[in-house]
């Protein structure tokens, strides 16, 4: 079965349970600040192996403690459910 974007309202209603991102550039994208860069490298660390589980990967970048994530859905062209399961896991490791 095909992966759908989602449209704009089904989107605005799934973003009210993940207050912590926002769209930027079509994508959910959130910004995340560590100690240092250990533990910023471990939750990366943690994020891959969720991403490879869902065979579902993150676009982002981390320097030093800081950690940028955009999540997309190629196949689909935009933001599907796959990035919005995909943020709320996050969250939870996050908890
Ligand atoms: C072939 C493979 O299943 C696809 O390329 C997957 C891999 N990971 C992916 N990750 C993301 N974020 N979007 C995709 O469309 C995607 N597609």
């Amino acid at each position: 079965m095909p992966i759908e974007k989602l449209g704009s309202e089904a989107l605005r209603e799934q973003l009210e349970a993940l207050p912590q991102w926002t769209l930027r550039d079509d994508k959910l994208h959130r910004e995340l600040r560590f100690a240092d860069f250990v533990e910023a490298f471990g939750f990366m660390s943690r994020v891959a192996l969720l991403a490879e589980r869902a065979d579902h990967h993150p676009e982002w970048s981390n320097v030093y403690n800081r950690v940028s994530i955009d999540l997309t859905t190629h196949d689909a062209g935009g933001i599907s459910m796959r990035d919005i399961e995909f943020a709320a896991a996050i969250n939870r490791l996050l908890d």
